[in-house]
């Protein structure tokens, strides 16, 4: 686990869509493209797989959050912020924004439970395309080691339940499996 970190971690960040984004290596881009739940295929892959919840809680949103749910009717927004282990190691950022809706509904009492455990098994969830982010690791120092300097990949999508839209947000960190092959530094 992760000490002393605080909530709001945050991840105010450019997003653009995956269709005009060159991705370095087809293996990450099979990660940052995977409509599956990530919680899933991050538990395939460790023999320990843990949830780190940072904090759940009504937030200000950022600006890039705010400009993809412009729309919405909603009063009340949550942000849920988690980091996801898998054999110890800090894998994945997630960062979601969450009506109060969702979070008094289906979402309600998810703890420190995986979003996916709930999303990926009740089909009235359904996706939206991705957008990809890539930020500096120092843009994460809370969740990087100085010395892990490098270039992170991050998905974000919408998720709409009964015309109530959720995002999800999902950085790679460092030692996420995503990087085990090709260099996304060259790009
Ligand atoms: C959406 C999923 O849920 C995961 C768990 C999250 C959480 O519990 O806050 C957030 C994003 C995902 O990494 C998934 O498994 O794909």
């Amino acid at each position: 686990m992760l000490n002393n970190l605080s909530f709001p971690v945050g991840l105010d960040v450019e997003w653009v869509y995956a269709d005009r984004v060159s991705i370095p290596n087809s293996y990450l881009k099979n990660w940052l493209l995977d409509t599956g739940s990530l919680t899933e295929r991050l538990q395939s892959m460790s023999r320990h797989f843990a949830l780190q919840k940072l904090g759940q809680a009504e937030q200000m949103l950022h600006k890039c959050e705010r400009e993809w749910l412009s729309k919405e009717e909603v009063s009340r927004w949550y942000v849920r912020e988690v980091v996801l282990f898998g054999d110890q190691q800090p894998w994945v950022f997630a960062r979601s924004v969450i009506p109060h809706q969702l979070v008094e509904g289906e979402l309600a009492n998810i703890g420190s439970q995986p979003l996916g455990k709930i999303i990926f098994n009740d089909q009235r969830f359904t996706r939206s395309k991705f957008q990809l982010c890539k930020i500096d690791s120092h843009q994460l120092t809370s969740l990087c080691a100085a010395q892990q300097h490098r270039t992170l990949w991050g998905r974000r999508s919408k998720f709409t339940f009964n015309d109530v839209n959720m995002l999800v947000a999902e950085v790679f960190l460092p030692q996420a499996p995503a990087y085990l092959t090709g260099n996304t530094d060259a790009c």
